[in-house]
């Protein structure tokens, strides 16, 4: 595995500037990503992005990866995230599935079959199912709105990818499956919740070591889903 130039983009999503021009919370970021232990990690380790660290460690405490498991990342790119599910899921020979989908290119990865897509277009529940074979064990969302440096709207859109996911997930997922989406802190997230326990049999937050402390950022853990009945055929 190769690293690339890691999973998180300056402020506005910007590419930064390598020479001067940059606005001061670019270099804030740019400071950060170069003092990071787990950007610098990443790269020893040929992983896309930090952000793996986070899915790794959160698989570590709750097992959502069996070997074998059909996984649907959305918003895939770079693809730190599809790199830990393919690597779990084919542990003990076990054949499983990654399949990811973002609005932007993601360079190929063993073990994960990508298509560009908007995960809110209508068909995609349909085309994920398509090409995973069947339902999904796993529905993961890593994804984040551009950020407006707006406290209230970032939260807002954040929310809205996280119950647009959740809605997609349940689409998707087979009895039993799991469900894990970034969710901010301060509030909304609670209907959120209150929708999930209506559907899983477990709802937890998870913030791991690997997610800045001084982040808003947080997970919701959402296991044993309760519908679906896809199981098998797409
Ligand atoms: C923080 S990055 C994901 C990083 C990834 N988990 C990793 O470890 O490499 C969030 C991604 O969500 C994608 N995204 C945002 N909205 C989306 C949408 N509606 N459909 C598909 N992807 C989306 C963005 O393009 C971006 O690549």
């Amino acid at each position: 595995m190769s690293a690339d130039k890691g999973g998180s983009r300056a402020p506005g999503r910007q590419r930064v500037r390598k020479g001067g021009n940059r606005t001061p919370a670019q270099r804030a970021w740019l400071e950060r990503q170069l003092n990071d232990p787990y950007v610098a990690r990443a790269k020893r380790e040929g992983y896309r992005s930090r952000a793996a660290y986070k899915l790794l460690e959160i698989d570590d405490k709750f097992r959502l990866f069996k070997p074998g498991g059909r996984v649907v990342d959305l918003g895939a790119a770079p693809g730190g995230w599809s790199q830990v599910a393919a690597q779990r899921v084919s542990r003990a020979g076990g054949k499983g599935r990654v399949v990811g989908i973002d609005l932007l290119d993601m360079d190929a990865l063993p073990g994960v079959d990508f298509e560009k897509l908007d995960f809110m277009d209508e068909r995609a529940p349909e085309r994920l199912k398509e090409m995973l074979g069947g339902g999904a064990d796993v529905v993961m969302s890593d994804m984040a709105a551009n950020a407006t440096g707006h406290k209230k709207t970032d939260h807002l859109k954040i929310m809205g990818l996280a119950e647009a996911a959740a809605e997609f997930a349940r689409a998707v997922l087979q009895p039993g499956g799991a469900f894990l989406a970034k969710v901010l802190q301060g509030g909304t997230e609670n209907a959120l919740l209150a929708d999930l326990k209506r559907d899983f049999a477990q709802v937890r937050h998870v913030k791991p070591a690997a997610s800045r402390s001084d982040s808003a950022e947080l997970y919701v853990l959402a296991t044993g889903f309760r519908g679906g009945g896809t199981d098998g055929d797409p």
